[in-house]
């Protein structure tokens, strides 16, 4: 794949997607649409059970035909994830020329945007792609990233942002600011994170650690 692409990160509850297949492939993009909060229309004569569910929970709503002309209309996002060659080339066709991003399951090069695989840590998302090359190869290297980036970063993202929020309501100096965003960075967090005295903090914890952070340097222990 010669191609170059623009990783974005983009907000689920935005868009309003429309998936066209409902085998184990539409699924798997259902579930991560559904994840990102998005609004999702499945058209597909036949549905896996798991679809089936979301679709009688009202979670998805679906039209229960084969694709026709005009189906990606008003959609943000669409998804050629039929098992038939012609049908997926002719949703692409119909979305380049709406102007709509699609994913072509089946070749994934003609369409204009693919799925990355994706390990979740709260506020750490990592995606990793290989560009089409190997699809398996993207799962195996996100497990992999799963030891090196275990749970514990999820309380790691945690507290940086609680740092961040609370730094930028109660510090107005740009300086003073920027000296403890660096402060926070610099100091052994994650060691705290995974360590057994581990609580999570709240506002009062930072202003605390604030105040023993004027001069830039770090006093962790001390707040304990
Ligand atoms: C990561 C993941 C995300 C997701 O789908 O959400 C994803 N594929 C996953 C699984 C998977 N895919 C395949 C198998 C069967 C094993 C095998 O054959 O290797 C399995 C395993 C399984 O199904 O369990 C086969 C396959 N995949 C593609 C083709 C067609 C082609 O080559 O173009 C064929 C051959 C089909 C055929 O036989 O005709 C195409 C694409 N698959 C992509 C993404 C995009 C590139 C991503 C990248 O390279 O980084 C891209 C280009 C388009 C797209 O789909 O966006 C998800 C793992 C989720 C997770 O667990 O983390
Ligand atoms: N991108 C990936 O990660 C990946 C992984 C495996 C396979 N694939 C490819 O994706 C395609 C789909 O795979 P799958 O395992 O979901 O297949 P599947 O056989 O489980 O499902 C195909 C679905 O397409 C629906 N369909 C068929 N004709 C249709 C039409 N005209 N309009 C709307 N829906 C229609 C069927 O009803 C069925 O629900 C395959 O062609 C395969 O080559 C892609």
């Amino acid at each position: 794949m010669n191609s170059s692409y623009l990783p974005i990160m983009l907000k689920g509850n935005t868009v309003t997607a429309i998936v066209i297949g409902g085998g184990v492939v539409a699924e798997r993009k259902v579930k991560s649409l559904l994840k990102a909060g998005a609004a999702v229309r499945v058209v597909s004569p036949k549905l896996t059970a798991w679809l089936t569910e979301q679709w009688t929970r009202e979670r998805i709503t679906c039209l229960l035909r084969p694709y026709q002309a005009g189906d990606v209309r008003d959609a943000h996002l669409v998804y050629a994830a039929t098992d038939q060659v012609s049908i997926n080339a002719k949703i692409v066709d119909e979305a380049n020329r709406a102007h709509i991003p699609v994913n072509r399951a089946d070749q994934g090069d003609m369409g204009t945007f693919l799925s990355p695989s994706v390990l979740s840590r709260g506020n750490l998302v990592i995606a990793v792609s290989t560009l089409g090359a190997g699809p398996l190869a993207a799962v195996q290297i996100t497990k992999e990233l799963q030891h090196q980036y275990g749970p514990e970063y999820e309380h790691y993202l945690d507290i940086l942002s609680l740092i961040r929020s609370t730094v930028k309501q109660h510090e107005p100096d740009i300086q003073k600011r920027r000296k403890l965003l660096q402060a926070a960075l610099n100091m052994d967090l994650m060691q705290y994170v995974r360590s057994e005295q581990f609580k999570m903090w709240d506002e009062s914890d930072v202003l605390r650690w604030m105040k023993h952070n004027n001069d830039g340097r770090t006093y962790i222990k001390e707040i304990d």
